[in-house]
């Protein structure tokens, strides 16, 4: 798991560390660390490293001191090097250091001619102290870069926090942090660019979120042993899909045949359709009918009407962990009574999408996602994994866990099927379902990336990629 903390806990950690080093030391290895991700880009994109031209955007506070300080250690490789003052007041023993190695400083006003003869730009205007998108000063002098950026720390303008934008900010090549990762890094990965993280030695422990790695979902995916047989590995059951959206059925019950070597029963009026498409599903007409399962996924497709919501108190009041999704949080949000027939114990997993969350919550999701996510949480008891280009994936005791996407190809219909269905197939083999929704949300999208290639891709070729992105996954093992 990759730990991210909050900008107060970070600085909690930097007072800590502060108080057992030397004075300027922190900042030293920071930009030290900084200064080597500048000349990477600057190989990078234009092979070479001496004598290309650097321009930093130096704000008033620490931040434009890395940048500073970097500049300076930038002059020794044979960069030229110009440093945009902005705001009040610059970092003194930076811009001292800066000036000794041989740098340029010009005020705001200079900087346009500079900006537009830049290899690379460097973004040292705020850091974890930011509040608000970018001033006007920094906004237009930003909006004139064409070279790649390099943010210190984080994208300024980009709320640190929540990764929130609401108004001009600095959309990077490279971001590098320092210490640990903040929420800003996994919340705003488009404006981020690639994260590289140095250490200056801050010691931090009980993340505020967290990402999975590859290996911990490698390590955790179920895998039949010889014993197992199709049952004992959990059987999924899928209620989803109607007359009306037949294809929702397919698409849930795929993925849960995709994800595991264990059995799929379906239930529902899609049942034809399924079979023919999926020969080794069991599929009937009602849940009733179904037979036993491990774990439910119910709702995509099920329509919002009272046939619908006897499908959801049903699988609810099985005693089993359900994936609810799409119809089945409308259902939930306008007949909370069906939640009586949930035992508060058996893990539910609500899995709303932006619209889905104002349903359940009465209000939008809004800027701050994982607050959102955890808020839902609480209110349902419920794991709660809020869709989006960021998924967030929230438990009722707080935990949450955040998956960085590798794109946007999964912004296709259907694609939210395709996850329950997976997911489902997660909570029957008995995982925790927090753990569960974070790596079925790792693997989706994984598989998209790879029915993707970097082209339009479907739900369908999505379906059929879950076994690809297993296998990447699992190939770390061996
Ligand atoms: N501590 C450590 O151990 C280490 C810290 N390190 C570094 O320090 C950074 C944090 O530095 P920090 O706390 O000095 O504040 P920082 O983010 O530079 O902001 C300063 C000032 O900017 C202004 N401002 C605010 N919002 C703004 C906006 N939207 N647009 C424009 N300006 C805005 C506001 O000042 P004002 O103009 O209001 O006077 C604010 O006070 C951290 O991110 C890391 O890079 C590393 O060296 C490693 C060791
Ligand atoms: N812009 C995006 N970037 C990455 N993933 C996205 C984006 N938009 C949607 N997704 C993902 O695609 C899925 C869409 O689910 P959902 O909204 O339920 O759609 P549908 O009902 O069509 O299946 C979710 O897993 C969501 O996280
Ligand atoms: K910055």
């Amino acid at each position: 798991m990759q730990g991210i903390w909050t900008t107060e806990r970070i600085r909690e950690a930097e007072g800590r560390a502060f108080a057992v080093t030397p004075d300027g030391e922190l900042m030293r290895r920071a930009s030290f660390g900084l200064s080597v991700q500048i000349a990477d880009v600057l190989a990078e994109h234009t092979g070479t490293v001496s004598g290309r031209r650097v321009v930093l955007l130096a704000g008033s506070g620490d931040n434009g001191g890395d940048a500073l300080w970097a500049g300076a250690f930038l002059r020794r490789r044979g960069v030229a090097v110009t440093a945009v003052l902005l705001g009040s007041r610059a970092h003194e023993a930076g811009l001292a250091a800066l000036k000794r190695a041989g740098g340029r400083v010009v005020s705001a006003e200079d900087g346009p001619q500079w900006i537009a003869r830049a290899d690379v730009v460097v973004d040292g205007i705020v850091g974890i102290s930011a509040s608000g998108s970018l001033r006007p000063e920094a906004a237009r002098l930003v909006s004139l870069v064409e070279a790649p950026i390099v943010a210190v720390d984080l994208p300024s303008g980009v709320d640190p926090d929540t990764g929130a934008v609401d108004g001009p900010a600095v959309r990077a090549t490279r971001t590098v942090t320092f210490g640990a990762l903040k929420p800003v890094h996994a919340l705003a990965p488009s404006w981020c660019g690639e994260v590289v993280l140095v250490d200056i030695g801050l010691e931090l422990t009980d993340p505020d979120l967290q990402r999975l790695d590859v290996a911990d979902v490698a390590a955790a995916w179920p895998v039949p042993g010889p014993e197992d047989d199709k049952y004992s590995q959990g059987v999924v059951g899928v209620a989803a899909g109607s007359a009306t959206y037949p294809g929702a059925a397919v698409l849930t019950a795929g993925a849960a045949v995709r994800a595991t070597a264990g059995m799929v029963r379906y239930a529902g009026h899609a049942a034809d359709v399924v079979r023919a498409q999926w020969p080794e599903v069991i599929a009937t007409g009602t849940v009733a009918d179904a037979g036993r399962v491990q774990a439910w996924a119910v709702g995509p497709g099920i329509g919002i009407g009272s046939e619908g919501r006897d499908v959801v108190r049903y699988v609810l009041g099985q005693g089993l962990p359900v994936c609810a999704d799409a119809d089945a949080t409308t259902i939930i949000a306008k007949s909370p009574e069906v939640l009586d027939a949930r035992d508060p114990d058996t893990p539910l997993v609500l899995t709303p999408h932006a619209g889905e969350y104002e349903r359940l919550m009465g209000r939008k999701p809004g800027p701050d996602r994982v607050t959102a996510a955890r808020e839902a949480a609480k209110k349902y008891n419920a794991v709660v994994l809020l869709k989006g280009h960021v998924t967030v994936v929230a438990a009722p005791d707080g935990r949450a866990a955040v998956n960085t996407p590798r794109g946007a190809w999964l912004a296709t219909p259907g694609s939210g099927d395709v996850l329950s269905g997976l997911l489902g197939s997660l909570l029957a083999a008995g995982l925790d379902p927090w753990l569960a929704a974070a790596m079925a949300a790792h693997v989706h999208s994984l598989a998209g990336a790879i029915a993707a290639q970097n082209a339009p891709t479907s739900s369908s070729a999505l379906v059929h990629a879950i076994p690809e992105a297993i296998r990447s996954i699992r190939s770390l093992l061996s």
